[in-house]
């Protein structure tokens, strides 16, 4: 008898940030995972993840909706199938349940590991073979203050863990963040690429305002610089400046990302497995990226290490990411619920090699961290 999905659990696990960590829309002290737990008859356990920012700040999904909608709704549809029949179990969730793409990634990332620990193969390998086994990261300066900012990037750079920085902006006014952002790539130099996600927080006048300044500073790459809707304005700004715009809200998923690449947009797509239900669906924006001649970008939702693993294993399959990655989620919280922390180093991460997603839970630090 082939193996069924027995029993799925989830867990809300609140770990604190290293510093505040100051977004257009929010700050954050606190990282909050949802961690699944699917376990099959065979014996075998999946482990999935799934994370947004702030609560309700950055979508429509919470902590406790990914949680009380897997549970109530998702999670009955799988129990009793066929463990193994990952395309088909999504599928069944995509039929049944609208929406809930963060719900929906973590599960698929558990039946994904469960699979791939059954075969003996890295998921990776399950998404048909990886090309690299280190992929490069960047770091998000995002503490609210420009001399810390600098500081964390020159202290970054030396210990070589990160060489490009992204910084938020779109919390204050546009003068006051290009002068913020200014002020630290003219510290940098040459040293780093530097980037800005203003997080949807501009309007068009604004923003043609705020990119024309940063193009003067220097900066590399401009993400979501107006509402994720406005897929014609975000063509227009791409066509209007060299500094080449970074869709990140605007593309979810292959159906996104045809409608903005049909639109003419000739930027970046920011894949995440999180937007697209998972990281098939971020494979799958990313062959029309690849289709249109976009490049690509290797995001995260502040994902811990399970969900940044999984990422890892998505993005290693991809021929290019012309932007990099950054999945650095792991070193922004204070701690971790994994028995072997990822690799980090050479300004980038290993791709983990075990079965799966080549990750074990610490189960006394999951008890610790795992909410009441
Ligand atoms: O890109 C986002 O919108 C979300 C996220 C990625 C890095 C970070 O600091 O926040
Ligand atoms: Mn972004």
């Amino acid at each position: 008898m082939s193996s069924v999905i027995e029993s799925i659990e989830t867990l809300l696990v609140d770990l604190p940030t290293i510093r505040p960590h100051k977004l257009s829309m929010t700050t954050m002290a606190c990282q909050t995972l949802v961690i699944v737990r699917l376990r099959d008859s065979d014996g075998i356990e999946g482990l999935g993840e799934g994370t947004t920012i702030g609560g309700l700040a950055y979508g429509p999904e919470s902590p406790e909706s990914i949680k009380r909608n897997i549970d109530t709704y998702l999670a009955p549809l799988l129990i009793g199938q066929p463990a193994g029949a990952v395309a088909a179990l999504r599928s069944r969730l995509d039929r049944h349940a609208r929406g809930n793409a963060i719900a929906k990634s973590a599960l698929e990332t558990a039946l994904l590991d469960a699979q791939g620990k059954r075969l003996g193969l890295p998921m990776a390998q399950l998404l048909g073979g990886a090309h690299h086994d280190h992929l490069p990261v960047l770091w998000t300066l995002a503490s609210g203050d420009t001399g810390r900012d600098i500081d964390e990037a020159f202290q970054r750079l030396e210990q070589r863990r990160h060489c490009d920085f992204k910084l938020k902006i779109g919390a204050n006014a546009v003068d006051d963040d290009v002068r913020h952002v200014a002020a630290i790539k003219e510290a940098l130099g040459e040293r780093a690429s530097v980037r800005v996600d203003v997080n949807q927080a501009w309007d068009e006048s604004s923003a043609v305002r705020g990119i024309a300044a940063l193009q003067a500073a220097g900066i590399d790459l401009i993400e979501q610089p107006i509402p994720a809707r406005e897929h014609a304005g975000l063509v227009r700004l791409a066509s209007r400046f060299e500094v080449p715009m970074l869709a990140d809200e605007a593309v979810a998923d292959a159906r996104d990302g045809f409608a903005l690449a049909a639109a003419g947009f000739n930027g970046a797509y920011a894949l995440k497995i999180a937007k697209a239900g998972g990281p098939r669906g971020a494979l799958a924006l990313a062959q029309v990226a690849q289709a249109a001649g976009i490049g690509l970008y290797g995001g995260t939702l502040l994902e811990g290490s399970i969900g940044t693993a999984a990422s890892l294993h998505a993005w290693a399959t991809l021929p290019e990411l012309a932007w990099g990655s950054e999945m650095f989620g792991p070193l922004l919280l204070k701690d971790d619920i994994v028995a072997e922390p990822l690799a980090y180093g050479e300004f980038g991460v290993e791709l983990p090699t075990g079965p799966g997603l080549g990750i074990a839970l610490d189960e006394d630090k999951l008890a610790h961290f795992t909410r009441k």
